[in-house]
């Protein structure tokens, strides 16, 4: 497999990940708010955030506010519980019903938690577009997140991206929070591995201390430094920082038209390996360099579309 092929699998669409905010599906308030929001991604929570004895309103709430707030431009995607849990199953129906982007597993720790769910899904004939999201936040996850990325592989697989979870994380491990996360780096970078390997993505954890804008900055700076391709957020606060650290900076895209002027010129086809300005490029660095071109045609696409949207609220 050529390396573009194992970064983007021709059969998925390449999209826009920067900033994944997540927002408790208990909330309504804050659902209002999403079409005015920025962000390239809404994880819709079932999970965590809303307590057990609001499990049934948080779905209700989801079903009124897919009638009517499609969010043009953004990604939805639904954060569903365990399945072994006792809310799992009907959180799993209301995926099906509402055909989001995608449905988001907490807590997976085996390929099986992936399969079981792709399986569900195709025989309650459910399109094939509607993907599936990995959450990588258990100490077991963490282990086999090869095999999980691997299970994106097979056929008809939807495995399309892992999050990584450090709270749980750290829950289950005693590794406390610090900045620089030092003792996370090893596990971070062997999801992006596992990611790297089998043509995935993977979005970097959320950071709780959102009125923190300065640790916010430098964990999204170390976030685009090791891989990831966005940023789980809990608050409106940090979707511009995310958008800024990992979407394309102006310099990277004029050293990436460099690139490809270069290889474009007359003579070039023949060459693997250019100069320029004192800098040895490959045509490895082709191929990085027509992906990130390609990521900033997608953000001015789509702030384009958000300009020309009307903002209409839930
Ligand atoms: C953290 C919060 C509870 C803070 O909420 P609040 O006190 O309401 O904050 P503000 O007053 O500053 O809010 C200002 C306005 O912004 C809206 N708002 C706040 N958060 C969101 C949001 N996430 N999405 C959309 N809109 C939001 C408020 O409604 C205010 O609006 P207005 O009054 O009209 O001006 C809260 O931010 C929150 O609940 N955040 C999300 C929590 C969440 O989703 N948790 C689950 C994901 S975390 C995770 O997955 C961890 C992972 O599993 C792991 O293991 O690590
Ligand atoms: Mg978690």
């Amino acid at each position: 497999m050529s390396q573009s092929e194992s970064q983007n699998p021709p059969s998925r669409p390449a999209r826009v990940r920067r900033s994944v905010l997540s927002v408790p599906a208990i909330n309504r308030r804050a659902l209002d708010k999403l079409s005015s929001l920025d962000c390239d991604a809404v994880i819709f929570d079932l999970e965590d955030s809303v307590a057990p004895e609001k499990k049934a309103e948080a779905r209700e709430n989801l079903r009124a506010f897919f009638a009517v707030a499609p969010l043009p431009g953004k990604e939805r995607i639904i954060r569903i519980n365990a399945l072994s849990s006792n809310f799992g199953a009907d959180d799993l129906a209301l995926v099906a019903e509402l055909e989001p982007d995608a449905v988001l597993l907490p807590k997976v720790d085996e390929p099986q938690d992936v399969m079981m769910v792709g399986d569900w899904l195709a025989e309650a004939d459910v399109p094939e577009e509607l993907r599936i999201w990995a959450m990588i936040e258990t100490p077991r996850g963490i282990l086999n997140a090869a095999a999980i990325a691997e299970a994106g592989r097979t056929a008809g697989s939807r495995l399309d991206c892992f999050v990584v979870g450090l709270n749980d994380l750290r829950k289950e491990t005693g590794v406390l929070p610090q900045p620089g996360r030092p003792y996370l780096v090893p596990w971070l970078m062997q999801v992006i591995l596992a990611v790297s390997a089998y043509g995935l993505e993977a979005i970097d954890s959320v950071f709780n201390d959102f009125k923190d804008a300065e640790e916010f900055e430098a964990e999204c700076g170390q976030g685009v430094a090791m891989g990831f391709t966005g940023k789980m957020l809990i608050h409106p606060s940090q979707i511009e920082a995310a958008n800024r650290h990992f979407g394309p900076a102006e310099a990277a895209i004029a050293e990436a038209e460099a690139i490809i002027s270069a290889f474009a010129e007359p003579g070039a086809e023949a060459l693997n390996v250019v100069n320029i300005g004192g800098r040895m490029v490959e045509r490895l660095h082709l191929v990085q360099a027509e992906r990130l071109i390609h990521k900033a045609r997608l953000i001015e696409q789509r702030s384009l579309g958000a300009a020309a949207a009307p903002r209409t609220g839930a």
